[in-house]
């Protein structure tokens, strides 16, 4: 029975791909002849572009026949975009057309509908449906039996009689199962088991009902999703970018949606995911990328700088001023400072070729006219709009000048060209008038570059008075003493992370700038290493946008060490009149049971993490002296490349990774990664923990698990973080002493290896 519904099925497959595979030959015949058409048009466009441009007439004729043969270009080459992104789809559909499949019973009526990456019509018949369409949710959330699924007209009752699970691979079926659960477990078990890729994968074949629920949440303001590690949260929230792509195709572009993510490695890493489901990449962002565009010609200190000073000193009082300038009260008090409206902003005269243009007394004297009462941001955008006025004055008497006169002769014919571009006029006076005017506007363009940009105002020094008048959480003199030190690094064009929110909110709340509101959706991946002011502060600078958090309080390696999290809650009190939705993952599929168990054990209050059911060896602690630390390194790593194409070898920090490097690089292939890598390879690699973030591997060594370098508390979340990187194997070497964080450990979650020369047997 088995084999003939097999059998049955695969004839489905075959039936399928060879209508995809006819529908392609057509596709390329058609992709020929528009790119004939385009070639067509855009030689016509070239040669109906060489007119006349002295004549006023002549021109106004050639503008309207330019812009006529511009759309016609336009129209041609998005025919031809249209075909290829259907040639991309298709090609993509040929070898796996689809994964799964649902018999569906509506109103009396059963019907079978097949899920892939994409649709796929033959003559109005649906051969494959979209994993996004609104009945595929069934697919993804429904145990069998009754169903609801939602559609744009409303909920739809139904009942689901049987789903299947199929594997394709290069057209046959290999590998397929009914099922009753929401995605059955044999097929995770199959996708799970296999090696790493240096890529993500999609994982729409066998998304998790609660992970659909975050891709498929189109109403909350804020999602916060609290994931333990490897629970998918990266692979949801990619998948929600697809599927909001799908369901707003004529108002959302990837252009208007952008990822905070942890670093470059993890940004490339990410990155062929959403290709791979037919759709355009997000914009990405680290958030050091976003503090350098908005601080230019500034160091903003990043995570990972902070992160590798504080392991040489951090005193308390550093951590109670950070803590505090991290805090979402901070920014409040920001607010008051801009209420209370006491001073006149630090203002800079502006100049244009070394000379001053407007002196900061006369921007403050503008300033100063204004109404007593009024709100400092609208007397500093009173200020602004009368600089622009006294600017085009000055434009204006400017036009009668020698100079003026001899530039408007010397322009070339291309150069009025574009000046002139789209513009009538109704005499001939007129027109020169406005070239001149141009002429100028072009000459004093820096001016009104500064004054549209506010460059005529010193945040910095505005942040250092604000710092002077706030209630100090620690010693006035200590407080005094990071002021100065504040001020000094910005002399010396460096700020400190903890500082880089409040400026940008100053700033922006007090000349009106910094905000985007162009951009739809937010995503901010491993929220966990972000502060709340900067999460305010990226909402603040993204007012349209919706949100969506995710991250682990446990992995929290950046922060742990000053501020223990407790986010989640922290959360719904900062974004009050938010539509604000927790979901919280906690089962965890990256790694093998073992090794899922033995990172739990590692936290405190863990109980709710949940080891998918996947089975593999228990994670090895082999403690070594330091003479043959880096032979049994070596050796460890031997065996394990003879099974595994990746191989972590992960340390505390950069320090740590560059000298274990230095070493043994010399009688092994090895590939140490910093901050400034962009791409995974195979083989052995070398890095930090913190690096690894969001980053996963074949097997996992954690160098250095000693009692020197984890010992507190705070370090608990970095070995937890270090741990669950593995995906198949994990071995903790630790050198004389093994940390006190393993000796806690119960005995039977891992192998205890003592032997110095031959670690694996
Ligand atoms: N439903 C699923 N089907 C198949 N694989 C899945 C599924 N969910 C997660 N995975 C796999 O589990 C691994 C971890 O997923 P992901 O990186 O998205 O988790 P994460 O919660 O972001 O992890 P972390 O916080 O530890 O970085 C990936 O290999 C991913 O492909």
């Amino acid at each position: 029975m088995k084999n003939k519904t097999k059998k049955a099925e695969q004839e489905r497959v075959n039936h399928v791909i060879q209508r995809i595979d006819s529908r392609l030959d057509d596709i390329v015949t058609q992709i020929e002849s528009a790119h004939q058409e385009t070639s067509r048009i855009e030689q016509d466009y070239g040669d109906n572009t060489k007119v006349n441009v002295f004549e006023v007439d002549d021109r106004m004729e050639t503008n309207a026949a330019v812009q006529q043969q511009k759309q016609m270009v336009a129209r041609a080459v998005e025919n031809e975009t249209i075909l290829k992104n259907e040639q991309q789809q298709l090609t993509r559909l040929q070898t796996s057309p689809y994964f799964g499949r649902i018999d569906v019973a509506e109103d009396g009526d059963t019907d079978t509908l097949y899920i892939g990456t994409a649709t796929f019509m033959d003559q109005n018949d649906f051969l494959v449906y979209d994993w996004r369409a609104p009945v595929a949710s069934i697919y993804y959330n429904g145990t069998l039996g009754p169903v609801n699924y939602d559609t744009p007209t409303g909920q739809i009752s139904a009942e689901l009689l049987n789903k299947r699970q199929f594997t394709i691979q290069d057209g046959k079926i290999t590998a397929m199962f009914d099922t009753n659960e929401t995605v059955g477990d044999e097929m995770l078990q199959a996708v799970l088991g296999e090696q790493s890729d240096t890529a993500m994968q999609n994982i729409v074949a066998t998304i998790q009902k609660e992970q659909n629920d975050i891709i498929r949440d189109t109403t909350s303001d804020l999602l916060v999703v609290q994931g333990v590690a490897g629970s998918g949260k990266t692979s949801a929230v990619l998948q929600r970018v697809a599927y909001l792509l799908y369901h707003s195709r004529s108002q959302l572009d990837a252009d208007q949606m952008v990822l905070f993510s942890p670093n470059q490695l993890f940004a490339n890493y990410i990155s062929a995911v959403l290709p791979s489901l037919g759709e355009k990449n997000m914009r990405q962002a680290t958030l050091a990328e976003f503090f350098a565009k908005r601080f230019s010609g500034l160091h903003v200190q990043t995570m990972f700088e902070r992160f590798e000073r504080d392991q040489i000193s951090l005193p308390e009082t550093t951590k109670t001023i950070r803590r505090f300038k991290e805090s979402h009260e901070f920014l409040t008090a920001i607010d008051g400072y801009l209420k209370a409206n006491r001073d006149t902003p630090f203002f800079v005269d502006i100049e244009l070729n070394g000379e001053v243009f407007f002196s900061a007394n006369t921007i403050t004297r503008i300033y100063q006219q204004q109404p007593k009462n009024a709100l400092a941001a609208d007397k500093f955008l009173a200020t602004k709009n009368a600089l622009i006025k006294r600017l085009n004055q000055r434009i204006g008497i400017e036009i009668h000048q020698d100079w003026v006169q001899e530039a408007v002769t010397l322009l070339s014919d291309s150069e009025l060209r574009d000046l002139l571009n789209g513009h009538h006029f109704e005499s001939g006076d007129d027109e020169a008038r406005f070239i001149s005017r141009q002429v100028v506007a072009d000459a004093f363009a820096p001016v009104y570059d500064a004054i549209y940009n506010d460059y005529f105002f010193d945040s910095y020094q505005e942040y250092g008075r604000f710092l002077t008048t706030i209630e100090t959480p620690v010693d006035a003199s200590i407080w005094q003493t990071m002021v100065e030190s504040v001020m000094a690094g910005l002399e010396q064009h460096q700020l400190n992370l903890d500082d880089a929110a409040p400026i940008l909110y100053l700033r922006d709340q007090l000349t009106g700038s910094g905000i985007n509101r162009g951009i739809q959706y937010v995503f901010v991946d491993e929220m966990q290493d972000y502060s709340m002011a900067q999460l305010f502060y990226l909402h603040h600078a993204f007012p349209r946008a919706k949100l969506t958090f995710l991250g682990d309080a446990k992995q929290d390696v950046f922060t742990s060490h000053y501020q223990p999290s407790d986010f989640i809650h922290e959360i719904g009190d900062v974004f009050k009149g938010m539509h604000v939705r927790l979901i919280e993952l906690n089962r965890s599929y990256r790694s093998t049971a073992p090794i899922t168990n033995f990172g739990k054990a590692l936290l405190d209050k863990s109980d709710h993490i949940q080891a998918f059911n996947r089975d593999g060896d228990k994670p090895q602690v082999i403690t070594t002296n330091r003479d043959q630390a880096i032979s049994t390194l070596a050796h460890l790593v031997d065996d394990l490349l003879t099974t595994q194409s990746t191989v972590a070898i992960l340390t505390k920090d950069q320090a740590a990774a560059n000298q274990l490097y230095a070493t043994l690089h010399v009688d092994q292939p090895v590939t140490l990664l910093n901050l400034n890598d962009h791409q995974l390879k195979t083989g052995c690699l070398i890095l930090p923990v913190y690096l690894a973030k969001g980053l996963e591997f074949d097997a996992v060594i954690g160098y250095d698990i000693s009692a020197d370098t984890y010992q507190s508390d705070a370090d608990r979340d970095i070995l937890y973080t270090l741990s669950s990187r593995a995906l198949h194997s994990l071995s903790l070497v630790c050198i004389d002493q093994p940390s006190p964080l393993l000796v806690d450990l119960p005995s039977d979650l891992y192998t205890e290896i003592k032997s110095v020369t031959s670690p694996v047997q």
